[in-house]
């Protein structure tokens, strides 16, 4: 097991005030530090004792009741205590400098976590799903974040990398004894499961990015030309009069996020400055970041005056044409006259001013938020370095398909220990320098 002779202590609670606040250490000196607080000598294992929690002088801080979770069979796998005190802040402020003074020293961001990692009690990927069950933003991404922390994610990776292993050592043995005949798995045969790997690895990867958007939630960009009506419509679908609205071309700039909950799943619309050729310095500059915010956007919203539609979309095609997903919107429907309405099948027709068209529109979005099954049953969260992860193996294998035919099998033995590293890195078999410092940091304090 890692040795970690420091004990950590940290408030597990949220900040604030609540109903019970809970000081949590962990180490070697935690039932120690635990027991004299407590003044109780003896701690059952995994039992709540009702304590009074005194000062170093023998006042009374307050009183609650002591858990402690002895190693290896605690959330870290050391020695664990709770002091679970009443919810005040000032009160667990006291208890907290009471176990510094004890011999604890603060915990880092995330180190309980940490320290449940390096104790094989959680992988990378599970205790990053931890992280990703306390900041998740609706129930889906719980339940997602809820499966990735039970090791659904990471049991699948860790299919892979056997098998990758499997094959690199076969692989290794068509090198060394390349005029023999090897028992086992012919070259036709690794060719075959290379292939099978390949489409598994394609398989996850497609879930992983799935899971990246449950993680981060749908990020949408409404983009479209100067005045057509865009921050109306984010306004209208907040139902806050959020973004200034007038009827000057080009008066937003600055991007806008507002968060909407559609079905009870979050998504994130950003407002932008409309797209055009002319514009003054700081139209300029609000137009560079619109095209900045919309190359990081799962969703291109597109805002279109529905009488100018056409002159409207060639200005802003060459700007979305990369945008994996969008939506066409053709606004202002109550200044065409009726029976004029035409647009295409793909095209919402909507008026941010009379609402008309708008349950349509959050019924598409609804759409591409819970439309895809793989975001049902099974779904995990996942996080971009996990699918950048999965493209560099996928990358790998690929190569190890192509070396492997042209028989240049000391490259396929390589390329398949670059791919099988990749996945290791998902589930932290494999560190590279200061990924657990960059994780960790990211977690609230007390985690
Ligand atoms: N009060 C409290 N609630 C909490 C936590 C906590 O630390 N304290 N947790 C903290 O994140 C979560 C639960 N996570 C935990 C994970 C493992 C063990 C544990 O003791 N595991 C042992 C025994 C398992 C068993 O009895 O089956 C083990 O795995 O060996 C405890 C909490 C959520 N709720
Ligand atoms: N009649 C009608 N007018 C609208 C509608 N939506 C917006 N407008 C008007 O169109 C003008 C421009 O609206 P904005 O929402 O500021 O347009 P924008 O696309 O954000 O414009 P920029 O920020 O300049 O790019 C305002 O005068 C709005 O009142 C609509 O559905 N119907
Ligand atoms: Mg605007």
């Amino acid at each position: 097991m890692h040795q970690c002779n420091e004990t950590i202590a940290a408030i597990a609670t949220a900040p604030g005030a609540g109903g019970v606040g809970i000081v949590r250490l962990s180490g070697p000196a935690a039932l120690a530090i635990a027991r004299t607080i407590s003044a109780r000598r003896a701690l059952r294992a995994r039992h709540a004792h009702y304590a009074r929690f005194r000062d170093a002088d023998g006042s009374v801080l307050d009183d609650g009741l002591v858990l402690a979770f002895p190693a290896p069979a605690s959330y870290t796998g050391e020695d664990v205590v709770e002091l679970q005190a009443h919810g005040s802040p000032v009160v667990l402020q006291q208890l907290l400098a009471r176990c510094r003074a004890l011999g604890a020293r603060l915990a880092r961001p995330g180190e309980f976590s940490e320290r449940a990692f390096l104790n094989g009690r959680l992988d990378l990927a599970q205790a990053e799903a931890v992280a990703d069950l306390i900041a998740a933003g609706d129930v889906r991404a719980a339940r997602a974040a809820r499966r990735a922390l039970d090791g659904v994610f990471s049991a699948r990776c860790e299919a892979m990398a056997a098998e990758l292993l499997h094959l690199r050592v076969h692989v290794e043995a068509m090198i060394d004894f390349s005029d023999e005949p090897i028992d086992g798995l012919g070259g036709d045969e690794v060719a075959r499961r290379i292939e099978a790997l390949a489409a598994s690895l394609a398989q996850l990867l497609a879930e992983a990015e799935q899971g990246r958007r449950l993680r981060d939630g749908l990020h949408a960009v409404i983009i479209g030309p100067p005045n057509a009506g865009k921050s109306s419509l984010l306004n209208a679908l907040a139902g806050v009069d959020r973004a200034i609205v007038t009827d000057i071309a080009g008066t937003t700039r600055d991007l806008l996020h507002e968060t909407l909950r559609i079905g009870g799943v979050e998504l994130t619309l950003v407002d932008t400055a409309g797209l055009r050729a002319e514009g003054d310095a700081i139209e300029r500059e609000g137009m560079r970041r619109a095209r900045a915010e919309l190359a990081r956007a799962d969703l291109a919203l597109v805002v279109l005056d529905g009488r100018a539609a056409d002159t409207g979309w060639m200005q802003v095609a060459d700007a979305v044409a990369d945008v994996g997903d969008r939506i066409i919107v053709h606004n202002k429907a109550d200044l065409l006259a009726p029976g004029t309405a035409t647009a295409p099948d793909d095209v919402l027709q909507v008026s941010a001013h009379t609402g008309a068209g708008l349950d349509a529109l959050r019924a598409a979005l609804q759409a591409r938020l819970g439309g895809d099954p793989l975001a049902g049953e099974g779904a995990f969260t996942a996080r971009q370095r996990h699918v950048d992860a999965l493209r560099d193996a996928a990358e790998a294998v690929e190569d190890a398909r192509g070396t492997l035919a042209a028989q240049h099998l000391e490259l396929t033995a390589e390329a398949l220990r670059i791919a099988q590293d990749a996945i290791g890195a998902i589930t932290g078999q494999v560190l590279a320098d200061d990924l657990l410092g960059h994780i960790f940091s990211s977690f609230c304090i007390g985690k």
